[in-house]
């Protein structure tokens, strides 16, 4: 056992363990504690707690176990006609019990991680205004900067939000802006950070900062829910982004910053403005970077490619793609003692005009610029499309983030494999319908010697007889890992060397390596567990760096685990304990911000 002890010992940044036994307190009872869905076990409510929370007559006689309402759960499930039914489906649940719903989805994870995530989550993104039954999460208005500070105020007191998942909602994975529908994105993620990590699902917050949308279909809606204005932007846009950052400091001190799905010209520049200040991350930029890095590594102990030789074309040079350079740029300068530039060199970036060129640099986004090539190296070479590009640099990987579907055909593919034993190949625009190719395809081209990992899941490919897994190089294998770390640790700030720690624990579980037909990284079904590996790395990481607040962190890497693990929330039901009564208040949250109900979520 590790040998930390419960007591809170600092309250503002000392020792609070997120202690997952025992009983829950809490002061609802009858229909108020069956209608509060972190409370409720609906009929495996015990003989006893029916009559302490006054619950007789409200439920049917027979008392069940979770198992049996899982198996229930999931005949209801299976009988909803298509994927987005069984998106709304698992909505409702979460709104009924959520000891059930993440016990249904942890029991059917393979099956389920994409019904309630990429792709689906997409589709339900696209319908939110027409889905819409019951507001989760915090939804900011632009037009109400002065009202940011309360709104943000109403999840608790200082100590109750671990993470905050937040979206403009401008770049929705591939299918652009969506406007108030991100809300669901920065659910989806935390319903990973809580399934894939353990993160307590009571102290997160889902927030949608509402800046108005271009999407004219939206516009055009009546029965849109958002803001119905063009977006803002230029120095209103900056003033909504800081008074919110400003106003998680004030409440949550303590808190993590997530950023997902924010546009081109955002996403980077607001992580680079907060990333010095504040415990932040951006998923897309550096999630994304992480996992490609992870599988990119697995690969090449597979081909025994050498990073000091290693080419690299990356398709589609926007907020992933450069996010994915930079990590690939840093990991060659870290494996061959290669200056940054020189790393960089290895690297070529094509977007919507080709190959992106240093005469070009008043087009580019600064994250861009660094990875511009020298116009004198093309000259008489044809770089405006990937196949000329692919037919010079003879790449031993490519990358894509490009949004556009089947943009690696089977010209590109082939002349690719000519110049290379083992083609290192990763479609990544999701859903799925945008990738850049199918990877049954990519065996078929490359004799099945491609190396490959996609965005979305897809099923095992076959060549000759054999089956090959599709590994899902989505940043959900990284992002959980690295949040549970940070709020662990209570890191002050998560630089660059912490995300190598979390890069490098991912790798070290990459199962490529046993054998052929294995994928080049772990299975979702494993991921608690690559969680805990990579929180246990961020952790040392941020130790090493003097970042963590956490004072009680035990040194010994076996007790570190253990006390990771205890840490970790898991969907069982606890047993409740009657505090004193109260209703439950309109959110469905349970009484929020009172000391009752925050003791009871985090004890
Ligand atoms: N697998 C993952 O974990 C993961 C993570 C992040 C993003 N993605 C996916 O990557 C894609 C891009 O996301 P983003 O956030 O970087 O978006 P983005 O808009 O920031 O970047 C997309 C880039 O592709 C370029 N592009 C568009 N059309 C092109 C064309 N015809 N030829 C060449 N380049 C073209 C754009 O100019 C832009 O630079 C999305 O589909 C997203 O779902 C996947
Ligand atoms: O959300 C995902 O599935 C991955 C990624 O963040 C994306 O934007 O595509
Ligand atoms: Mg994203």
């Amino acid at each position: 056992m590790a040998s930390h002890s419960k007591e809170q010992k600092n309250p503002k940044y000392g020792h609070l363990p997120l202690s997952t036994s025992g009983p829950l307190e809490t002061s609802l009872t009858g229909n108020a504690l069956l209608r509060t869905p972190y409370f409720n076990k609906g009929s495996a409510f015990t003989k006893e707690e029916r009559k302490i929370f006054k619950l007789h007559g409200l439920l049917p006689q027979n008392i069940q176990t979770l198992d049996e309402q899982v198996r229930r759960a999931y005949e209801q499930y299976s009988e909803r006609a298509n994927d987005l039914a069984k998106n709304t489906f698992m909505t409702s649940m979460k709104e009924q019990n959520e000891v059930l719903y993440y016990r249904l989805i942890q029991d059917h994870l393979k099956e389920m991680f994409s019904i309630i995530y990429t792709p689906t989550e997409g589709d339900a993104i696209q319908n939110y205004s027409r889905l819409f039954r019951r507001p989760e999460g915090c939804f900011l208005n632009i037009g109400d900067i002065d009202r940011v500070e309360d709104n943000i105020a109403q999840w608790g007191g200082p100590d109750d939000i671990d993470v905050i998942v937040v979206s403009d909602g401008e770049q929705i994975l591939g299918i652009g802006d969506q406007g108030a529908g991100a809300i669901l994105i920065s659910i989806a993620k935390l319903v990973i950070y809580t399934l894939c990590a353990g993160i307590h699902p009571s102290r997160t917050l889902p927030v949608v900062l509402d800046c108005g949308t271009n999407n004219k279909e939206l516009l055009d809606d009546e029965l849109y829910l958002g803001l119905r204005q063009p977006r803002v932007r230029g120095e209103k846009y900056d003033e909504f982004v800081s008074t919110f950052v400003k106003a998680c400091k004030a409440k949550y001190p303590r808190a993590y910053l997530h950023f997902e799905d924010f546009g081109l010209n955002n996403a980077r520049r607001i992580l680079d403005k907060y990333q010095p200040k504040i415990p932040c991350f951006n998923d897309d930029v550096q999630g994304t970077g992480c996992v490609t890095l992870a599988a990119i590594m697995a690969a090449f102990n597979v081909n025994g490619v050498k990073w000091a030789d290693a080419r690299f074309v990356l398709f589609g040079a926007g907020t992933a793609g450069t996010g994915i350079a930079d990590q690939i740029q840093d990991a060659i300068a870290h494996e061959t003692g290669k200056s940054k530039e020189e790393a960089g060199r290895q690297i070529w970036c094509v977007d919507k005009p080709g190959l992106l060129l240093k005469s070009k640099q008043d087009q580019l986004t600064p994250a861009q610029i660094q990875y511009a090539r020298d116009d004198s190296e093309w000259q008489n070479k044809e770089h405006g499309d990937l196949l000329s590009v692919v037919k010079e640099v003879k790449p031993n990987v490519l990358v894509g983030t490009s949004t556009v579907p089947g943009a690696f055909t089977k010209d590109i593919v082939e002349e690719m494999a000519k110049h290379v034993e083992r083609p290192v190949i990763f479609p990544l625009s999701n859903p799925t319908r945008l990738h850049e190719a199918n990877p049954q395809d990519l065996f078929d081209w490359t004799n099945g010697k491609v190396l490959v990992a996609t965005g979305s899941p897809f099923p095992p490919a076959e060549y000759d007889g054999k089956k090959y897994e599709i590994s899902e190089c989505n940043n959900s294998v990284t992002f959980p890992g690295i949040g549970l770390g940070a709020i662990l640790s209570r890191t002050r700030l998560l630089p660059a060397s912490l995300l190598v720690a979390a890069t490098k624990a991912l790798a070290a579980t990459a199962p490529a390596v046993k054998g052929a037909g294995a994928g080049l990284l772990p299975d979702v079904t494993d991921v608690r567990e690559i969680s805990v590996k990579i929180a246990k790395e961020v952790i040392k990481a941020s130790v090493k760096e003097g970042l963590a607040m956490e004072k009680d962190i035990p040194n010994d890497d076996a007790d570190l685990e253990e006390w990771i693990r205890e840490q970790m929330w898991d969907a069982r039901y606890r047993p409740l304990k009657l505090v004193g009564e109260k209703e439950a208040t309109a959110h469905g949250r349970g009484e929020a911000g009172t000391s009752s109900y925050r003791r009871a979520a985090r004890f």
